[in-house]
């Protein structure tokens, strides 16, 4: 495969209709979907020259993990829906990459199995632990414990969903549940029994203050796009900020993330890690992203797309393959270490070039 969309083209043939309609939609008419895409491809890169170096560093430091370069896995449910191995294949892949695999509280595969999955590749793999939390209280401490005796080195608390997105092409298939054999594992032995994770707009800032202080793990907080919240999450204590409108899942008319990057960025003032997620399908993304201030990106969708085209290997591949790109990008920008993509590097495209 030579790129991301071969793999999503070998995916969709692969997939249940339901199932790939599950993954790849959007809620509502997708345009937060499309722009997310879109967004990226509105802007350009002006390289530099003369670099005066052959060997570049992509490594990155991030909460609790060192990346072998600044593209991480962002978390997606269902992974047993793509390939039978599921989160494990997937698990495997990202520690052979040497980045961080945010794995979601909706997985199809529990926390322990997942990391323990990792470590067999690399004792030192890294994942952080996504999570909702729940209005009952007792239920997201033992999540969390369940994440932290797993290893996990960070938690990322996604607050972009306080109702489910409105998924039409679910709808269409009556997709509600999944097949049988398959269960959200991390939501087993709870208090009460089984549990579905529950969506609740109750949730405050006083709910993540408990957080913060119940847990010596960092935590970020993932679906950040208005600036005002993100001055917030600062201070509030939070380790990161995750900019994203939940790959376009959630509120349809929410902007691209990499549109409001840049005024995020001003307001974080470099007091903690911005990360992104949202569109990214090249190396050259990936440069914007961090051209605009980003420390690292995120991807969702492809990584359904290689598990679903070739498991463990189809994932490996995306990864390897946004690696590649990414570090021809920064060659061609005539840059050595992620420090040189500056600002001043990105303009939008078209006549008004420049005028950013
Ligand atoms: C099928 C699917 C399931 C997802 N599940 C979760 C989840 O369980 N938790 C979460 O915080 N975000 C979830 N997301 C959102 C992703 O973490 C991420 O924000 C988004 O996919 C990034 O956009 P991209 O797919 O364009 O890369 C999901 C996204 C998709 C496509
Ligand atoms: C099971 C859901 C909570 C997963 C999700 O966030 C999504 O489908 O976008």
């Amino acid at each position: 495969m030579t790129s991301l969309a071969e793999l999503h083209d070998v995916a969709r043939q692969r997939l249940a209709p339901e199932h790939y309609d599950y993954f790849a939609g959007g809620a509502g008419d997708e345009v937060a979907l499309a722009d997310n895409e879109r967004s990226f491809r509105r802007l350009a890169l002006l390289p530099r020259i003369l670099p005066g170096s052959a060997t570049r560093d992509l490594a990155v430091r991030l909460p609790g993990a060192e990346a072998s370069m600044p593209v991480f896995v962002s978390p997606t449910a269902f992974h047993r829906l793509a390939h039978p191995d599921g989160e494990l294949a997937t698990a495997r892949a990202v520690a052979a990459a040497g980045t961080v695999l945010i794995a979601s509280m909706a997985a199809t595969v529990a926390i322990g199995d997942m990391a323990a999955a990792a470590r067999e590749v690399d004792p030192g793999a890294t994942l952080w632990f996504q999570l909702y939390l729940q209005t009952d209280r007792e239920v997201t401490d033992l999540l969390v414990r369940r994440a932290a005796d797993a290893g996990c080195s960070a938690l990322v608390v996604t607050v972009d969903s306080p109702v489910f997105g409105r998924h039409e092409r679910d709808r269409r298939h009556g997709f509600t549940d999944l097949p049988d054999g398959l269960f959200a594992e991390n939501m087993r032995d709870l208090p009460g029994g089984p549990r579905n994770i529950e969506m609740s707009p109750a949730l405050s800032w006083a709910d993540l203050d408990r957080l913060r202080e119940s847990t010596s793990l960092p935590v970020l907080l993932k679906g950040v796009l208005h600036p005002e919240d993100a001055h917030l999450a600062v201070e509030h204590g939070m380790d990161g900020i995750l900019v994203s409108n939940h790959g376009g899942r959630q509120l349809d008319a929410a902007p691209a993330p990499v549109d409001v990057l840049p005024r995020i960025v001003e307001v974080v003032g470099g007091r903690v890690p911005v990360l992104l997620d949202g569109g990214v399908r090249r190396g050259t993304d990936v440069a914007i992203a961090l051209a605009l201030g980003a420390t690292a990106v995120g991807i969702g969708r492809p990584v359904l797309w290689g598990l679903a085209a070739a498991g463990e290997s189809g994932v490996r591949q995306v990864l390897e393959l946004l690696r590649e790109e990414f570090d021809d990008a920064l060659a061609l920008c005539g840059g050595r270490r992620l420090a040189d993509l500056t600002r001043d590097l990105v303009t939008v495209r078209g006549p008004e070039g420049g005028k950013w």
